[in-house]
Protein backbone atom coordinates (compact mmCIF):
# COMPACT_ATOMS: atom_id res chain seq x y z
CA UNK A 1 0.00 0.00 0.00
CA UNK A 2 1.36 3.49 -1.01
CA UNK A 3 -0.35 6.33 0.74
CA UNK A 4 -2.25 9.06 -1.27
CA UNK A 5 -0.31 12.47 -1.04
CA UNK A 6 -2.10 15.42 0.49
CA UNK A 7 -1.37 18.54 -2.06
CA UNK A 8 -0.82 21.50 0.26
CA UNK A 9 0.04 23.47 -2.44
CA UNK A 10 -3.09 22.94 -4.24
CA UNK A 11 -5.45 23.35 -1.62
CA UNK A 12 -3.75 26.14 -0.53
CA UNK A 13 -3.77 27.70 -3.86
CA UNK A 14 -7.70 27.01 -4.29
CA UNK A 15 -8.04 28.95 -0.73
CA UNK A 16 -6.19 31.81 -1.92
CA UNK A 17 -8.53 32.18 -4.86
CA UNK A 18 -11.81 32.02 -3.20
CA UNK A 19 -10.12 34.60 -0.78
CA UNK A 20 -9.15 36.66 -3.90
CA UNK A 21 -12.50 36.94 -5.22
CA UNK A 22 -14.24 37.62 -2.57
CA UNK A 23 -11.60 40.72 -1.37
CA UNK A 24 -12.50 41.91 -5.70
CA UNK A 25 -16.47 41.26 -4.55
CA UNK A 26 -15.64 43.85 -1.00
CA UNK A 27 -13.65 46.52 -3.92
CA UNK A 28 -16.69 46.45 -6.85
CA UNK A 29 -19.26 46.68 -3.41
CA UNK A 30 -17.14 50.01 -2.56
CA UNK A 31 -15.83 48.07 0.69
CA UNK A 32 -12.15 48.62 1.18
CA UNK A 33 -9.54 45.50 0.93
CA UNK A 34 -8.34 43.89 3.83
CA UNK A 35 -5.31 45.14 5.33
CA UNK A 36 -2.25 43.09 6.64
CA UNK A 37 1.03 44.66 8.80
CA UNK A 38 3.72 42.16 9.21
CA UNK A 39 5.94 43.06 11.21
CA UNK A 40 9.99 41.68 11.19
CA UNK A 41 12.19 42.27 14.08
CA UNK A 42 16.06 40.97 12.87
CA UNK A 43 17.46 39.14 9.99
CA UNK A 44 17.27 35.75 10.55
CA UNK A 45 16.83 34.57 7.56
CA UNK A 46 14.19 31.90 7.37
CA UNK A 47 12.32 34.59 9.40
CA UNK A 48 12.94 36.77 6.02
CA UNK A 49 11.79 34.18 3.70
CA UNK A 50 8.58 33.29 5.21
CA UNK A 51 7.57 37.05 5.78
CA UNK A 52 8.69 37.51 2.33
CA UNK A 53 5.93 34.89 1.46
CA UNK A 54 2.99 36.30 3.32
CA UNK A 55 3.95 39.78 2.19
CA UNK A 56 3.74 37.95 -1.52
CA UNK A 57 0.44 36.26 -0.96
CA UNK A 58 -1.10 39.37 0.71
CA UNK A 59 -0.53 41.32 -2.52
CA UNK A 60 -1.67 38.39 -5.03
CA UNK A 61 -5.20 38.65 -3.52
CA UNK A 62 -5.80 42.35 -3.31
CA UNK A 63 -4.58 43.20 0.22
CA UNK A 64 -3.01 45.89 1.53
CA UNK A 65 -0.11 45.02 2.82
CA UNK A 66 2.72 47.09 5.63
CA UNK A 67 5.57 46.08 6.13
CA UNK A 68 7.74 46.86 8.85
CA UNK A 69 11.56 45.63 9.17
CA UNK A 70 12.86 46.54 12.11
CA UNK A 71 16.47 46.17 13.39
CA UNK A 72 17.49 43.59 15.68
CA UNK A 73 18.45 46.55 18.20
CA UNK A 74 14.62 47.20 18.16
CA UNK A 75 13.57 47.83 22.28
CA UNK A 76 10.51 45.85 23.41
CA UNK A 77 8.70 49.48 23.92
CA UNK A 78 9.44 50.72 20.36
CA UNK A 79 7.73 47.73 19.10
CA UNK A 80 4.95 47.93 21.83
CA UNK A 81 4.59 51.51 20.59
CA UNK A 82 4.04 50.32 16.56
CA UNK A 83 1.47 47.61 18.15
CA UNK A 84 -0.41 50.41 19.66
CA UNK A 85 -0.66 52.50 16.84
CA UNK A 86 -1.33 49.64 14.09
CA UNK A 87 -4.28 48.43 16.98
CA UNK A 88 -6.19 52.22 15.97
CA UNK A 89 -5.25 52.16 12.34
CA UNK A 90 -7.91 52.12 10.42
CA UNK A 91 -6.75 50.72 7.18
CA UNK A 92 -4.86 47.86 9.30
CA UNK A 93 -7.17 45.05 10.02
CA UNK A 94 -4.10 42.13 11.19
CA UNK A 95 -1.25 42.34 13.11
CA UNK A 96 1.49 39.29 12.42
CA UNK A 97 4.93 40.11 14.56
CA UNK A 98 7.41 37.40 13.07
CA UNK A 99 8.50 34.47 15.92
CA UNK A 100 10.99 34.02 16.87
CA UNK A 101 11.96 37.54 18.63
CA UNK A 102 15.46 38.60 19.67
CA UNK A 103 15.86 36.97 23.36
CA UNK A 104 15.89 40.90 24.90
CA UNK A 105 12.22 41.04 23.70
CA UNK A 106 9.64 39.28 25.59
CA UNK A 107 6.95 37.92 23.04
CA UNK A 108 4.21 36.94 25.17
CA UNK A 109 3.74 40.68 25.94
CA UNK A 110 4.01 41.39 22.11
CA UNK A 111 1.37 38.75 21.38
CA UNK A 112 -0.95 39.82 24.24
CA UNK A 113 -0.08 43.91 23.14
CA UNK A 114 -2.03 43.11 19.54
CA UNK A 115 -6.00 43.85 20.43
CA UNK A 116 -7.76 40.14 19.96
CA UNK A 117 -9.52 41.50 17.26
CA UNK A 118 -6.02 42.12 14.76
CA UNK A 119 -4.56 38.60 15.91
CA UNK A 120 -4.81 36.95 12.83
CA UNK A 121 -2.04 34.52 14.00
CA UNK A 122 -4.62 33.73 16.82
CA UNK A 123 -2.21 33.56 18.98
CA UNK A 124 -4.08 35.70 22.04
CA UNK A 125 -4.98 33.97 25.29
CA UNK A 126 -8.28 35.62 24.33
CA UNK A 127 -8.32 33.81 21.05
CA UNK A 128 -6.80 30.87 22.43
CA UNK A 129 -9.16 30.76 25.22
CA UNK A 130 -12.62 30.92 23.06
CA UNK A 131 -10.74 27.76 20.93
CA UNK A 132 -10.82 25.66 24.23
CA UNK A 133 -14.17 26.52 25.02
CA UNK A 134 -15.33 25.53 21.31
CA UNK A 135 -16.47 29.30 20.48
CA UNK A 136 -13.26 29.87 18.20
CA UNK A 137 -12.88 33.02 16.04
CA UNK A 138 -9.11 33.89 15.10
CA UNK A 139 -7.58 30.27 14.87
CA UNK A 140 -4.23 29.92 15.09
CA UNK A 141 -2.60 29.51 11.56
CA UNK A 142 -1.31 26.04 11.24
CA UNK A 143 -3.69 23.87 13.11
CA UNK A 144 -6.52 25.43 11.09
CA UNK A 145 -5.16 25.12 8.08
CA UNK A 146 -4.18 21.28 8.96
CA UNK A 147 -7.95 20.38 9.69
CA UNK A 148 -8.37 21.76 6.10
CA UNK A 149 -5.67 19.58 4.79
CA UNK A 150 -7.84 16.66 7.02
CA UNK A 151 -11.23 17.78 5.89
CA UNK A 152 -9.77 17.21 2.36
CA UNK A 153 -8.94 13.49 2.72
CA UNK A 154 -13.03 13.05 2.84
CA UNK A 155 -12.45 11.09 6.29
CA UNK A 156 -15.11 11.87 8.75
CA UNK A 157 -13.03 13.27 11.96
CA UNK A 158 -15.27 11.97 14.88
CA UNK A 159 -13.86 9.03 17.07
CA UNK A 160 -10.69 8.96 15.52
CA UNK A 161 -7.77 8.83 17.87
CA UNK A 162 -5.66 11.48 16.85
CA UNK A 163 -2.15 12.07 18.63
CA UNK A 164 0.07 15.12 18.29
CA UNK A 165 3.48 15.07 18.92
CA UNK A 166 5.18 18.45 20.06
CA UNK A 167 3.09 21.14 22.39
CA UNK A 168 4.02 24.43 21.17
CA UNK A 169 1.33 27.55 21.90
CA UNK A 170 1.80 28.16 18.22
CA UNK A 171 1.13 24.48 16.40
CA UNK A 172 0.82 21.62 18.96
CA UNK A 173 -1.36 22.84 21.73
CA UNK A 174 -4.06 24.58 19.78
CA UNK A 175 -3.46 21.58 17.05
CA UNK A 176 -5.56 19.53 20.36
CA UNK A 177 -7.50 21.86 20.65
CA UNK A 178 -8.90 22.11 16.98
CA UNK A 179 -8.98 17.77 17.15
CA UNK A 180 -10.97 17.78 19.91
CA UNK A 181 -13.56 20.26 18.63
CA UNK A 182 -13.11 17.88 15.55
CA UNK A 183 -14.67 14.84 17.85
CA UNK A 184 -11.43 13.02 17.80
CA UNK A 185 -9.84 11.21 21.14
CA UNK A 186 -6.96 13.32 21.42
CA UNK A 187 -3.35 12.18 22.71
CA UNK A 188 -0.95 15.04 23.44
CA UNK A 189 2.61 13.76 23.26
CA UNK A 190 5.70 15.69 24.33
CA UNK A 191 9.22 16.06 25.61
CA UNK A 192 8.30 14.04 28.56
CA UNK A 193 6.24 11.41 26.92
CA UNK A 194 7.18 7.38 27.67
CA UNK A 195 7.28 4.78 25.03
CA UNK A 196 6.06 7.39 22.00
CA UNK A 197 6.38 4.69 19.41
CA UNK A 198 3.48 3.45 21.38
CA UNK A 199 1.38 6.31 21.10
CA UNK A 200 1.96 6.94 17.43
CA UNK A 201 1.54 3.45 16.97
CA UNK A 202 -2.01 4.31 18.38
CA UNK A 203 -2.89 7.20 15.89
CA UNK A 204 -5.33 7.66 13.13
CA UNK A 205 -4.64 10.65 12.61
CA UNK A 206 -0.96 11.39 13.14
CA UNK A 207 0.41 15.30 13.65
CA UNK A 208 3.85 15.62 14.26
CA UNK A 209 5.38 18.85 15.21
CA UNK A 210 9.00 18.65 16.49
CA UNK A 211 11.36 20.10 14.31
CA UNK A 212 13.78 17.39 14.44
CA UNK A 213 14.17 15.76 10.75
CA UNK A 214 13.26 11.77 10.72
CA UNK A 215 12.23 12.28 14.25
CA UNK A 216 9.27 9.64 13.43
CA UNK A 217 10.34 6.54 11.77
CA UNK A 218 7.55 4.98 9.36
CA UNK A 219 7.88 1.91 10.63
CA UNK A 220 5.59 3.66 13.62
CA UNK A 221 3.24 4.42 11.83
CA UNK A 222 -0.30 2.27 12.09
CA UNK A 223 -1.55 0.97 8.54
CA UNK A 224 -3.92 3.37 6.90
CA UNK A 225 -3.02 6.62 9.41
CA UNK A 226 -3.60 10.08 8.19
CA UNK A 227 -0.13 11.79 8.48
CA UNK A 228 0.41 15.13 8.63
CA UNK A 229 4.00 16.64 9.24
CA UNK A 230 4.38 20.06 10.30
CA UNK A 231 8.13 19.85 10.48
CA UNK A 232 10.06 22.50 8.31
CA UNK A 233 14.12 21.01 8.85
CA UNK A 234 16.72 22.74 6.48
CA UNK A 235 19.42 19.63 6.12
CA UNK A 236 22.98 20.67 5.51
CA UNK A 237 22.57 20.25 1.43
CA UNK A 238 19.99 22.76 1.50
CA UNK A 239 17.26 20.72 1.43
CA UNK A 240 14.15 21.10 2.99
CA UNK A 241 12.61 18.03 5.01
CA UNK A 242 9.60 17.30 7.69
CA UNK A 243 9.32 15.01 11.10
CA UNK A 244 8.37 12.17 9.63
CA UNK A 245 10.88 9.37 7.75
CA UNK A 246 8.66 10.35 4.51
CA UNK A 247 9.18 7.21 2.09
CA UNK A 248 8.54 4.48 5.00
CA UNK A 249 5.91 6.10 6.23
CA UNK A 250 4.39 6.61 2.70
CA UNK A 251 4.18 3.09 2.47
CA UNK A 252 2.25 2.30 5.68
CA UNK A 253 -0.20 5.67 5.79
CA UNK A 254 -3.61 5.92 3.65
CA UNK A 255 -2.78 9.80 3.45
CA UNK A 256 0.44 11.84 4.10
CA UNK A 257 1.68 15.40 3.17
CA UNK A 258 4.91 16.22 1.70
CA UNK A 259 7.67 18.84 3.43
CA UNK A 260 7.80 21.23 1.13
CA UNK A 261 3.97 21.45 -0.35
CA UNK A 262 2.15 19.99 2.45
CA UNK A 263 1.18 22.44 5.57
CA UNK A 264 3.44 25.84 5.05
CA UNK A 265 1.47 27.01 2.24
CA UNK A 266 -1.43 26.09 3.99
CA UNK A 267 -0.27 28.18 7.17
CA UNK A 268 -0.17 31.15 4.43
CA UNK A 269 -3.72 30.99 3.51
CA UNK A 270 -5.13 30.18 6.69
CA UNK A 271 -3.68 33.85 7.34
CA UNK A 272 -5.48 34.98 4.76
CA UNK A 273 -8.42 33.53 5.53
CA UNK A 274 -8.10 35.18 9.05
CA UNK A 275 -7.28 38.60 8.08
CA UNK A 276 -10.49 38.78 5.97
CA UNK A 277 -12.68 37.27 8.63
CA UNK A 278 -11.15 39.62 10.82
CA UNK A 279 -12.05 42.78 8.11
CA UNK A 280 -15.33 41.56 7.67
CA UNK A 281 -16.52 40.21 11.49
CA UNK A 282 -14.73 43.09 13.04
CA UNK A 283 -13.68 46.04 10.94
CA UNK A 284 -16.49 46.33 8.45
N1 LIG B 1 4.64 24.34 8.29
C1 LIG B 1 4.37 25.38 9.06
O1 LIG B 1 3.56 26.20 8.71
C2 LIG B 1 5.04 25.54 10.36
C3 LIG B 1 6.10 24.71 10.66
N2 LIG B 1 6.72 24.78 11.86
C4 LIG B 1 7.77 23.79 12.11
O2 LIG B 1 7.25 22.80 12.99
C5 LIG B 1 8.25 22.35 13.87
C6 LIG B 1 7.78 22.59 15.31
O3 LIG B 1 7.61 23.96 15.50
P1 LIG B 1 7.24 24.58 16.95
O4 LIG B 1 6.04 23.91 17.49
O5 LIG B 1 7.24 26.04 16.79
O6 LIG B 1 8.56 24.11 17.77
P2 LIG B 1 8.92 24.16 19.30
O7 LIG B 1 10.36 23.89 19.38
O8 LIG B 1 8.33 25.36 19.94
O9 LIG B 1 8.13 22.92 19.90
C7 LIG B 1 8.55 21.60 19.68
C8 LIG B 1 7.71 20.67 20.50
O10 LIG B 1 8.24 19.34 20.34
C9 LIG B 1 8.40 18.76 21.58
N3 LIG B 1 9.53 17.82 21.61
C10 LIG B 1 10.86 18.11 21.54
N4 LIG B 1 11.58 16.99 21.64
C11 LIG B 1 10.70 15.98 21.77
C12 LIG B 1 10.84 14.59 21.95
N5 LIG B 1 12.05 14.02 22.00
N6 LIG B 1 9.72 13.85 22.06
C13 LIG B 1 8.50 14.43 22.01
N7 LIG B 1 8.30 15.74 21.85
C14 LIG B 1 9.40 16.50 21.74
C15 LIG B 1 8.62 19.87 22.55
O11 LIG B 1 8.21 19.41 23.83
P3 LIG B 1 8.14 20.31 25.15
O12 LIG B 1 6.89 21.12 25.00
O13 LIG B 1 8.05 19.33 26.25
O14 LIG B 1 9.40 21.14 25.11
C16 LIG B 1 7.72 20.95 21.98
O15 LIG B 1 6.42 20.85 22.48
C17 LIG B 1 9.52 23.10 13.46
O16 LIG B 1 10.21 22.32 12.52
C18 LIG B 1 8.99 24.35 12.80
O17 LIG B 1 9.90 24.89 11.84
C19 LIG B 1 6.29 25.66 12.83
C20 LIG B 1 5.26 26.53 12.57
C21 LIG B 1 4.56 26.55 11.31
N1 LIG C 1 3.95 35.05 14.07
C1 LIG C 1 4.28 33.95 13.39
N2 LIG C 1 3.32 33.33 12.68
C2 LIG C 1 3.62 32.21 11.98
O1 LIG C 1 2.72 31.62 11.33
C3 LIG C 1 4.96 31.72 11.99
C4 LIG C 1 5.92 32.41 12.74
N3 LIG C 1 5.53 33.52 13.45
N4 LIG C 1 7.19 31.98 12.80
C5 LIG C 1 7.65 30.85 12.02
C6 LIG C 1 6.55 29.87 11.72
C7 LIG C 1 6.86 29.03 10.50
N5 LIG C 1 5.84 29.34 9.54
C8 LIG C 1 5.82 28.88 8.22
C9 LIG C 1 4.97 29.40 7.27
C10 LIG C 1 5.03 28.99 5.95
C11 LIG C 1 5.93 28.03 5.56
C12 LIG C 1 6.00 27.63 4.12
O2 LIG C 1 5.48 28.29 3.26
N6 LIG C 1 6.69 26.53 3.80
C13 LIG C 1 6.88 26.05 2.44
C14 LIG C 1 8.35 26.10 2.03
C15 LIG C 1 9.00 27.44 2.24
C16 LIG C 1 10.50 27.41 1.93
O3 LIG C 1 10.86 27.09 0.79
O4 LIG C 1 11.30 27.66 2.86
C17 LIG C 1 6.44 24.61 2.34
O5 LIG C 1 6.43 23.93 3.38
O6 LIG C 1 6.12 24.16 1.25
C18 LIG C 1 6.76 27.48 6.50
C19 LIG C 1 6.69 27.89 7.83
C20 LIG C 1 5.01 30.29 10.04
N7 LIG C 1 5.34 30.61 11.29
MG1 LIG D 1 0.72 32.14 11.06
Amino acid sequence: MTAQRIDGKAIAAQIREQVRLQVEQRKLQGLRAPGLAVILVGQDPASQVYVGNKRRACEQVGFVSRSYDLPVSTQASELLELIDQLNVDAEIDGILVQLPLPDHIDSTQVIERIHPDKDVDGFHPYNIGRLAQRIPVLRPCTPMGIMTLVESTGRKTHGLHAVVVGASNIVGRPMSLELLLAGCTTTTCHRFTEDLAYHVGQADLLIVAVGKPGFIPGEWIKPGAIVIDVGINRLPSGKLTGDVAFEAAAERAGHITPVPGGVGPMTIASLLQNTLYACEQYHG
